[in-house]
């Protein structure tokens, strides 16, 4: 595992951008794995400044999303399709048949998720797949107590999630109860993974997870432990409850 330390999130951002980007020019074609949440947003953000003034193409690409909320329609401005379309997709030339989010408002749930997991073989697997993390450490939306071998499923939000998302609803009441999101091991099958970290308040999910203690499914991210190429980048809030000491030796600190 490499751990990236950047100053803070407009750093972060650029740093992953750059890495995104990077991967998106060599490889033809490319899976990308993207979420969402107010840690990513300034990633996107630099990914389309990058597509209007270096010219990085998109043509080649297919997007998975890791997640959706069930019940908001595609319009609703906290669905994750609305979020991807007006923080990514509409600015650059990706085209629209490869783009893959969760249909939350799929009649028939449980073939929803089935047919998601599939999509996903079809196309080889994701190739990078980017992250957040939840304080309480979940992927995606893999609360904690999610089995490491879930594939795509139904998941009933925890209150401590459905209270932190509530920022971007007008009230608690109104976040969803339920979200579709890949399991466990789908974002472990994807060949690589970036994690984004920023801010104190993942400070303490982001010493969980830089601990060296066995992976268990009560906090989803330590199965990142597990997976073969993962990079982590997080800036110096998200890294304040830990020393140079106390990140374990599986990990390659790499100071920017
Ligand atoms: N489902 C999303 C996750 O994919 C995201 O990584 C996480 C952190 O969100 P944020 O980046 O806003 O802190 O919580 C949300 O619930």
């Amino acid at each position: 595992m490499k751990l990236i330390k950047v100053k803070d999130y407009q750093e972060m951002s650029s740093v992953a951008s750059n890495y995104i980007s990077n991967q998106v020019r060599k490889h033809n074609p490319f899976t990308l794995g993207l979420a969402t949440g107010g840690t990513p947003k300034k990633t996107y953000e630099l990914l389309i400044d990058d597509h209007k003034n270096n010219g990085t193409s998109y043509s080649h690409v297919t997007t998975f999303n890791l997640d959706e909320y069930i019940g908001l329609t595609k319009e609703d401005s906290n669905s994750y399709h609305y979020y991807m379309k007006h923080a990514l997709f509409k600015y650059i030339d990706i085209n629209p048949k490869n783009i893959f989010i969760p249909d939350g408002l799929s009649e028939n749930i449980e073939q929803e998720c089935a047919e998601y997991e599939q999509k996903i073989r079809t196309y080889g697997g994701v190739n990078l797949q980017l992250l957040g993390i939840g304080a309480n450490g979940h992927i995606g939306f893999n609360e904690p107590g999610t089995p490491f071998s879930s594939q795509t499923h139904v998941v009933e939000l925890t209150p401590s999630t459905r209270t932190a998302n509530a920022r971007y609803f007008n009230s608690i009441k109104h976040v969803p109860t339920h979200a579709i999101t890949m399991g466990i091991a789908s974002i472990m099958a994807s060949k690589e993974i970036l994690l984004l970290v920023s801010g104190e308040e993942k400070s303490q999910a982001l010493k969980h997870l830089l601990s060296d203690e066995a992976p268990t499914e009560n906090f989803p991210a330590s199965i990142l432990r597990k997976h073969p190429c993962v990079t982590i980048i997080a800036d110096i809030d998200a890294l304040k409850d830990l020393d140079e000491k106390g990140v374990s030796s599986l990990y390659t600190m790499l100071n920017l």
